[in-house]
């Protein structure tokens, strides 16, 4: 144990040290740990349990602003993690060892707790230098995230609670840049998880019989992926209007993730599924791109497309000087001198359940000279970066919470 650790640092390794971990991630030790803190800094704090999905609890904590008829900024962060491969990992993913080097090893480190702890740092910063911001702050501490959000983000957005909240901006996570720059997000690919189903003629194996699932689904899965090719090409190619090349998130990405079906060797199943992991990219008019999926089984008889994950928004964020939040931001990062990349998310956040409120959202986790490790192996964050990035919120929500 480090005697003269920084207490953020150890606050921030406690917070790792829960175990929120899907499937089964321990919400009731998180919650308590985060009223416990909202206490201690002395802003108010409350559990919203709904009552489908009362095991799974958001905290919503609130420091009113001087005028709370403005709309107010919300600071939102998923408390859950995804599964670790214990045996992959150099030390217990959920002990947060530190590293002679300042390395914090944990899952979570990245994704994203490191933000939902640094936002509570920077209110702990301005209630220490006896600020009280013009407009009001609500700090989101939602479940599930990892497993699409249905009970938490899109269950919170859609609730009367939120609607009295009434929130003007948002900030959620981003993602590491292993360079010095920080990544932006303003938007983010729309994630579609098809299954196709094909039924089709049965028989003895050894024959040539025609129109079975398995053909008609190959016939469709090559489809699939031409089009996944031709994406795959302009990732490579494309170029944007101001010579950037493309990102990951300016294209469309088609995955076959699942195949399902079969009985025996010889014998000609009767159904048999392919499941696609899609990412659609915003500039995509998302009822079209249904047209050509349909487009794509309309010749195979017995076919039909069924939706496992859907959402049907795809709006971004304004990244111009018609939104004074982002103005407000980008005049923030240029003062600091913080070098900033705005890109589409590659993944799904829970920022799309913001976005299709119309309310502006941003995603930015301050994790730059950082390896990606979200999702993997021995996922660590440095903590100086962890400090810095204590001091870059602790500004930013300052001048957003500020805005006249
Ligand atoms: C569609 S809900 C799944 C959410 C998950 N988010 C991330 C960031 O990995 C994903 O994009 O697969
Ligand atoms: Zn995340
Ligand atoms: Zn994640």
């Amino acid at each position: 144990m480090c005697t003269n650790e920084h207490p953020a640092v150890a606050r921030f390794r406690d917070y790792l040290r829960i175990k929120t971990v899907q499937p089964n991630p321990d919400y009731e030790t998180c919650s308590k740990f985060l009223l416990r803190q909202a206490e201690e800094i002395g802003i108010s704090a409350k559990i919203i349990r709904f009552q489908d999905v009362p095991e799974r609890p958001i905290v919503l904590m609130t420091w009113e602003g001087r005028d709370p008829s403005l709309s107010t900024l919300l600071l939102n962060s998923h408390t859950d993690v995804v599964p670790v491969f214990e045996d992959q990992w150099n030390s217990d993913p959920f002990g947060a060892a530190k590293l002679e080097n300042g390395d914090i090893v944990a899952r979570g480190a990245q994704d994203m707790k490191c933000v939902g702890a640094s936002y509570l740092e920077a209110i702990r910063n301005l209630k220490a230098q006896g600020k009280q911001p013009l407009r009001t702050i609500h700090l989101s501490y939602v479940p599930d995230e990892e497993i699409g959000g249905a009970a938490g983000m899109e269950h919170l957005v859609n609730s009367e609670d939120f609607t009295k909240l009434n929130v003007g901006f948002a900030l959620d996570e981003g993602i590491a840049n292993p360079k010095n720059g920080l990544k932006v997000f303003y938007g983010e690919r729309t994630a579609w998880w098809v299954n196709v189903i094909a039924r089709g003629n049965v028989g003895h194996a050894s024959m040539f019989i025609k129109d079975t699932a398995m053909s008609k689904l190959h016939r469709i899965i090559n489809r699939f992926m031409d089009f996944r090719a031709a994406q795959e090409k302009q990732l490579e190619i494309g170029v944007h209007h101001n010579g950037k090349r493309y990102a990951l998130g300016d294209v469309t990405s088609v995955n076959l993730t699942k195949l399902q079906g079969g009985v025996q060797h010889n014998v000609i199943p009767e159904e048999v599924i392919a499941g696609f992991d899609i990412r659609i990219s915003p500039g995509v008019d998302l009822h079209r791109f249904k047209q050509m999926m349909e487009g794509f089984i309309l010749c195979e008889s017995d076919t039909r497309i069924e939706y496992a994950q859907y959402f049907d928004y795809n709006g971004t964020t304004k990244i111009d000087n018609s939104n004074l939040w982002w103005v407000a931001f980008q005049d923030y990062c240029k003062e600091r001198d913080e070098e900033i990349e705005p890109e589409i998310f590659p993944a799904a956040t829970d920022s799309r359940f913001i976005r299709a409120k119309g309310i502006p959202a941003l995603g930015v986790s301050y994790l730059k000279n950082t390896p990606v490790l979200l999702h993997d192996h021995n996922e660590y964050l440095n903590e100086k970066i962890y400090l810095e990035g204590i001091d870059f919120y602790t500004g930013l929500i300052n001048r957003l919470a500020n805005l006249e």
